[in-house]
């Protein structure tokens, strides 16, 4: 123990996480204590509303919403900022780090896009900064890779980073449930953003994509790096396809090393439902890691949710706490390799493609040889419907996403092709 003096902490947001953070803190303060080797004292919560209901009971005078003199005090030894967004949440944070305090964060929007200027204010203020909860809600991804996976070389990152996605689409697939309904529920579980474009239009999951890229291959890679796609085009049609292929769709976020290079996407994709991340349910996310002398590791959990994350973040807060009783701190960041970014036309994927047949006479052989014209085989053909109604299900063999496409404009101009009716890419073997 320090004399008996308590660690001073200051919440920064009441929202689903924060709440849950300041839960745990009351209900835990002993074991937290007993872990840390000193009381853990929660000082301040800032919000923006003081009246507004939260989900928990905040204890007296707490309550702020001058975020920015709670960061600015003398006696802080611990700021947890989960407010989200980029400001006023970058200042709060490089504030409280010029402040002397140590911070932890959720926050893989800020991250993504600026994670640079608050490393670098971390080290200048020799004070830790640490953010388990950015990635994957309560799943520890991030210490292993920056950790334990340290002295190995990974070379792919693969996986379901996003919660919401995941729910709606899982939704969709099992009870055939709309989009926007599946999305609100999301939304009341406290799983989505505050705005939940960045959930729905992939930019959460590529921030992670971002963040975990960096870690994984000991590179600076922002969120403007990943190619993004997100799940608002996906169609009930698409959706159904999948399903009659054996397949289910999911938001994928794909990191790889390619010799010096680094690709980093997320888009929706179609994988078979034997592929273990076919069964990851609702808002629970997995990653997969393959590196050079561990082989293959997988990692599974709830993805999203004010209890998981905080759990994460409270995880980093005994090791932050912890690091300032020992008057230390943590290992920064990585020296980082400047690599450069594959761009996505160059990236080897197969793509599922549902053509509306306009004329059927010769139509197999016309689509053949327009896959044929781009460079792209195929791997499985299948003619649906009878009379002029008909619709060929085309799955190709890997080709790169910039021949995939292009074959895709070529069929869309045929006569004999009334409609591209889904295109989506595959991911793993199709049974
Ligand atoms: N929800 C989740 O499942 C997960 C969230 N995260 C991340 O955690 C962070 C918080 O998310 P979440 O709890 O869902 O967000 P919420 O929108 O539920 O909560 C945000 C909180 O921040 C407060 N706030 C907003 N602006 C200000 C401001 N200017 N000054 C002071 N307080 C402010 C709000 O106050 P008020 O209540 O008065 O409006 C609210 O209490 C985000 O970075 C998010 O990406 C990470 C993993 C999972
Ligand atoms: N909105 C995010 C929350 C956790 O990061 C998600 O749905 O995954």
């Amino acid at each position: 123990m320090r004399d008996g003096k308590p660690l001073k902490v200051a919440v920064l947001g009441c929202g689903s996480v924060g709440s849950q953070v300041v839960r745990l803190l009351g209900e835990q303060s002993g074991d937290l204590a007993a872990r840390v080797g000193a009381p853990v004292e929660l000082v301040g919560v800032a919000v923006r509303r003081l009246d507004a209901a939260r989900e928990v009971e905040v204890p007296e005078g707490l309550l702020t919403t001058d975020a920015a003199g709670l960061v600015a005090r003398a006696d802080v030894d611990l700021v947890v900022e989960v407010i989200g967004g980029i400001e006023p949440a970058r200042s709060l944070i490089l504030s409280a780090l010029e402040n002397g305090a140590s911070v932890v964060t959720a926050n893989k929007a800020l991250l993504a896009e600026d994670g640079p200027t608050l490393f670098e204010a971390a080290e200048k203020a020799g004070r830790d900064l640490y953010y388990e909860a950015a990635v994957a809600g309560a799943i520890p991804i991030l210490r292993p890779l920056r950790e334990s996976l340290a002295g190995d070389k990974v070379t792919r990152v693969l996986g379901i980073v996003n919660g919401t996605t995941n729910f709606i689409l899982d939704k969709m697939d099992s009870s055939g449930a709309g989009f926007t309904e599946a999305l609100e529920e999301a939304q009341e579980l406290g799983y989505a953003e505050a705005d939940p474009t960045a959930d729905v239009e992939g930019f959460d999951a590529a921030a992670k994509a971002a963040i975990l890229a960096s870690l994984a291959f000991h590179s600076r890679v922002t969120a403007n790096d990943v190619y993004r796609e997100g799940i608002s085009e996906v169609t009930a049609a698409d959706v159904q396809s999948a399903r009659e292929m054996g397949s289910v769709v999911k938001l994928l976020a794909i990191c790889e090393l390619k010799d010096d290079a680094v690709a980093v996407r997320v888009h929706p994709a179609m994988i078979p439902r034997s592929h273990p991340l076919a069964s990851v349910r609702e808002a629970y996310n997995a990653v997969f890691v393959e590196s050079q002398a561990a082989g293959q590791l997988m990692f599974y959990g709830p993805g999203a949710g004010g209890s998981p994350t905080a759990s994460a973040v409270l995880g980093d807060l005994v090791t932050v706490a912890r690091n300032r009783l020992a008057n230390t701190r943590g290992a920064g960041e990585s020296a980082y390799a400047d690599r450069a970014v594959l761009p996505m036309g160059e990236t080897l994927t197969r793509y599922h493609v549902a053509i509306d047949v306009a004329d059927k006479a010769g139509v197999l052989a016309a689509v053949a040889l327009a896959f044929a014209e781009h460079g792209v085989s195929i791997q499985t053909v299948r003619q649906e419907g009878r009379g002029d109604e008909a619709q060929l299900v085309v799955v190709s063999h890997e080709a790169t996403d910039a021949q995939l496409s292009s074959t895709v404009e070529h069929l869309r101009g045929m006569d004999m092709v009334r409609e591209v009716t889904s295109v989506m890419r595959v991911e793993g073997d199709q049974e």
